[in-house]
């Protein structure tokens, strides 16, 4: 694993193929970083003009969804994210293939698409690379799991590397545990999202006005994650120096075991990867 490295400008043109949330938080992450020039963004989508016209202004790049400028750009691009839904993905990917040639690069953030099915819908061996990142990169601390096909070559990898090392940590894994991975980090932002809902909530309840119950969550999470980070502790040994015997945060922790806590949360990572293969599953249908 690493993270943020000394930054290379990519000096080509991206085409982001899906223009919503997670496509999104990856343009912004790398246009704070300069990674690239706005001007070399490209995003389509399918029918929302409102949305490009949002994105245009929003960070300067390029927004299309006219059918032949989409078309050129899908054409031309030397990179194209594919940033839509599984439920979309098999049709576009079947209208892309004929349009490609071998040296592209296609890179999905789509939960579940494997390599073999992006490979067979495109109905060619085209170098593709599977990641599976989350939203945080919008503010440079993604973290992305990164699975290439043999076909990528070492610049076509280095290029994606940049990509995504640039907007937060990557790992560069095994395709067979992007599930895992996506039940850890893809979906583990909402996870901890949840729980600050909670807190703020359980603030509010006993008094306290929403702001400041809303600005102590923040707090108490983004110091408990850099406390993790920077002195290298075990999360159940810095758990250890806040609960006193028969204190206070003894007494909440016992509740959460009351709720099996732990189990509920590996079970919930073990349920989004099941999903993920579920949806994986029906994109593979697509094939036959
Ligand atoms: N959100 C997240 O936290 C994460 C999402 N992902 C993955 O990212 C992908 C996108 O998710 P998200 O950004 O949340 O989804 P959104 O619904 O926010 O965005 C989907 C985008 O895809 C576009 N689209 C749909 N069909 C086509 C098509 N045929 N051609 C071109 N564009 C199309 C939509 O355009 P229009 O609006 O015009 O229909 C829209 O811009 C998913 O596959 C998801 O698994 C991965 C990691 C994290
Ligand atoms: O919910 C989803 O399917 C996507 C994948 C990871 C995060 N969001």
């Amino acid at each position: 694993m690493c993270q943020q490295p000394a930054i290379p400008l990519i000096n080509h043109n991206i085409v982001f193929y899906g223009a919503g949330s997670m496509a999104e938080a990856i343009v912004r992450g790398l246009i704070a970083r300069n990674v690239v020039e706005s001007g070399r963004i490209i995003m389509l989508n399918r029918s929302s003009s409102e949305r490009l016209a949002e994105l245009r202004s929003r960070y300067g790049v390029l927004g299309y969804n006219a059918p032949e400028s989409k078309l050129e750009a899908l054409r031309t691009a030397p990179v194209i994210v594919l940033a839509m839904k599984p439920k979309d993905a098999a049709e576009a990917l079947r209208s892309l293939g004929p349009l490609l040639s071998p040296d592209q690069l296609v890179i999905s953030v789509i939960a579940g698409l494997t390599i073999r099915t992006m490979q067979g819908l495109l109905g060619n061996p085209q170098p593709v690379v599977r990641t599976m990142p989350n939203t945080s990169s919008s503010i440079g601390l993604g973290a992305t799991g990164i699975a290439f096909s043999k076909e990528v070559g070492e610049d076509s990898r280095r290029t994606a590397l940049n990509i995504f090392e640039a907007i937060g940590l990557t790992a560069v894994i095994d395709e067979e545990r992007m599930e895992t991975l996506t039940g850890i980090s893809g979906s583990g932002p909402a996870y901890i999202y949840y729980m600050m809902e909670a807190m703020i909530a359980a603030g509010i309840r006993g008094g306290l006005p929403l702001a400041q119950s809303r600005e102590l969550t923040v707090q108490t999470v983004l110091g408990a994650a850099r406390m993790v980070q920077q002195t290298g502790e075990e999360p159940a040994a810095l758990r250890k120096k806040v609960t006193s015997p028969n204190g206070s945060t003894q007494a909440a922790i016992e509740v959460l075991e009351r709720g099996d806590f732990f189990e509920t949360v590996i079970s919930a990572v073990n349920r989004c990867a099941e999903r993920s293969r579920e949806m994986g599953s029906a994109l593979e249908q697509e094939l036959h």
